[in-house]
């Protein structure tokens, strides 16, 4: 038998690491919440991840087995669990961190010591973080580059879904769990000690099968945000809806935050619920049936004239695009895996380092979605409300707090980290360093987002403005992106409740184009 130690893959589907277990031999499956990562961890993401963890332990129930639950330090629990299970071997999925890669350290000399076999896969991306490299054989810093390579390679078909006949029965699991706590209650008895983690935490090291703990139970609340389904029956249907309709106007639509033109499969595949084999091959197969529903042929991004109803991107070009993002999560994959630091410094260090400005109150507007940006407050709030925020809301708040309100992109970054559902530290840090100008092929720090405009082009007539923002529902669409503009008197009769702009744009944009050349060692006069 052999023991599966579930992390960020939460499904029985195109699981690379559970699927070579089951090749070899019945398996258990385990998860254990470690207080090293739930230090790092908010109320809205312990909620998701119970609710992930739900649906994996039913999907186990549902083939007759069921999910190992414990708590503690994995290097302390999972080699005990083996011991008592007799495995032959802890398997598991490789996570690119450096935190993780701390753990998996641990965990893998800790099995060594107990003289257990292990295993680690590669499965959360499709190119692993070491295979994509330039040339001269350095990891890429430039997306286009990397992309240009991603998407030349070969890549793997789905891993097999477990079947009952691969998982050891739910019965023989409830009669050796119930051994292992006889004999830990003997344990108990003879050191009294056994159950304590080793911070002294008050953990069962001894597995439940398939109890989970409520947020309480873990430290967390329960968020005031609605999180959505979890799951992988969740994350297909997700994922098939859109690859049905939304894919194919993709690039038209996924700029337009009140347009349903974006996946929202993120929180899915932060959490594992589906996996990137799965996804590629069903936009693989969207692309050809594309292709083929094109009147005039196969159509790509080299371009059709448009002339016979189809965009000029053509439906495959869309598709491309979408797996764009795809090679956008891989990028910044192996960014994290190259350069560990950048979850808390620069990745582009400037010379004499950069003069943050970081008002403690226009940060706390900025948090609340009271900043008097229509689009910036919006953002914000959605944020709040759903745990998610759309990506090119992202890319605007992002800029509204580093380069108007002149706030060190870590204040965004760990705000984010507290509320986003699919908050991955790679793509959340990449996407701040990225609007901060410090990132991996970052914005150029004189390209300056304008709220204003922003809001004005991709959400003209405000309705995802208004979703989000009460006090603006009503208001003509020209006041809400002319907020800035506005008088007092007219700001008090269109909209009383709502806040004046708690800063200047286009002063704070000179003050951002100073702070930045000061920070390069250049003259801000010049
Ligand atoms: C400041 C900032 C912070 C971000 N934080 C996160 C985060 O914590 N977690 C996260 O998954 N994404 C993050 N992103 C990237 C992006 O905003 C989200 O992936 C996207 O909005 C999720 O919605 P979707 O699934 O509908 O995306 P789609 O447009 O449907 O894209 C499909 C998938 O591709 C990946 N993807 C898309 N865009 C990006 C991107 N720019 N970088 C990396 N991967 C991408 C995601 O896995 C996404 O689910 C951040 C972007 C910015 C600018």
């Amino acid at each position: 038998m052999e023991l599966f130690w579930h992390r960020r893959d939460l499904r029985l589907a195109d699981n690379v690491g559970l699927a070579a277990a089951a090749d070899r031999d019945t398996v258990v499956p385990i998860f254990v919440f470690d207080d090293d990562v739930l230090a790092h961890a908010s109320d809205v993401r312990v909620r998701r991840l119970l609710d992930g963890l739900a649906a994996l332990r039913d999907e186990y129930r549902d083939r007759g087995s069921d999910l190992l639950v414990t708590h503690g330090d994995p290097a302390t629990v999972l080699p005990r669990v083996a011991e008592a299970l007799d495995a032959d071997r802890v398997v598991w999925n490789r996570d690119y961190s450096g935190l993780a890669r701390e753990r998996d350290a641990g965990v893998r000399q800790a099995l060594h010591d107990a003289g257990i076999r292990r295993e680690a896969h590669h499965d959360s991306v499709l190119h692993t973080p070491d295979s994509i490299r330039t040339n001269a054989g350095d990891p890429y810093s430039v997306y286009t580059y990397y992309w240009r390579k991603w998407t030349d390679r070969e890549v793997d078909p789905p891993a097999r879904t477990l079947d009952a006949s691969d998982l050891v029965d739910r019965g023989e699991l409830v009669d050796t769990v119930d051994a292992l706590h006889a004999a830990h209650d003997d344990g108990l008895r003879a050191d009294g000690d056994e159950r304590r983690t080793t911070d002294g935490g008050t953990a069962t090291v001894t597995p439940t099968v398939g109890d989970l703990p409520t947020p309480a139970a873990l430290g967390f609340a329960e968020p005031d945000a609605e999180i959505g389904p979890a799951g992988t029956d969740a994350a297909r249907e997700r994922l098939d809806t859109f690859l049905a309709h939304g894919v194919f106007t993709y690039d038209d639509d996924r700029d337009y935050p009140a347009r349903e033109g974006t996946s929202r499969i993120s929180t899915f595949m932060k959490y594992g619920e589906i996996g990137v084999r799965e996804v590629y091959a069903a936009t693989e197969r969207a692309m050809a049936e594309g292709r083929s529903d094109e009147p005039d042929g196969p159509s790509g991004s080299d371009g059709t004239d448009g002339s016979d109803g189809t965009d000029e991107m053509g439906a495959a070009g869309h598709v491309e695009e979408f797996q764009g993002q795809l090679a956008w999560r891989e990028f910044y994959t192996q960014v994290l895996y190259h350069n560990p630091e950048v979850v808390t410094e620069n990745y582009k260090e400037y010379e004499e380092g950069i003069d943050w400005r970081d008002d403690p109150e226009e940060i706390a507007a900025w948090k609340r979605g009271e900043t008097g940006y229509p689009i910036v407050d919006a953002g914000m709030r959605q944020l709040r409300e759903e745990a998610f925020m759309h990506n090119r809301v992202r890319m605007i708040v992002a800029s509204f707090l580093t380069k108007d309100l002149l706030a060190d992109w870590r204040h965004g970054y760990d705000h984010f980290r507290e509320h986003l559902a699919d908050h991955d530290t790679a793509n959340d840090n990449g996407g701040w360093q990225w609007a901060a100008s410090t990132g991996t092929d970052a914005q150029p720090y004189f390209r300056i987002f304008n709220p204003m405009t922003q809001g004005e082009r991709y959400d003209p007539d405000a309705d995802y403005i208004t979703e989000y923002v009460p006090e603006l529902r009503g208001v003509d669409p020209e006041v809400i992106h002319g907020w800035h503009e506005c008088s007092p008197t007219q700001r008090a009769n269109a909209a009383p409740e709502y806040p004046a702009p708690v800063v200047d744009h286009s002063e704070r944009r000179e003050e951002a184009l100073a702070m930045y050349k000061r920070a390069r060692g250049e003259d801000p006069e010049e």
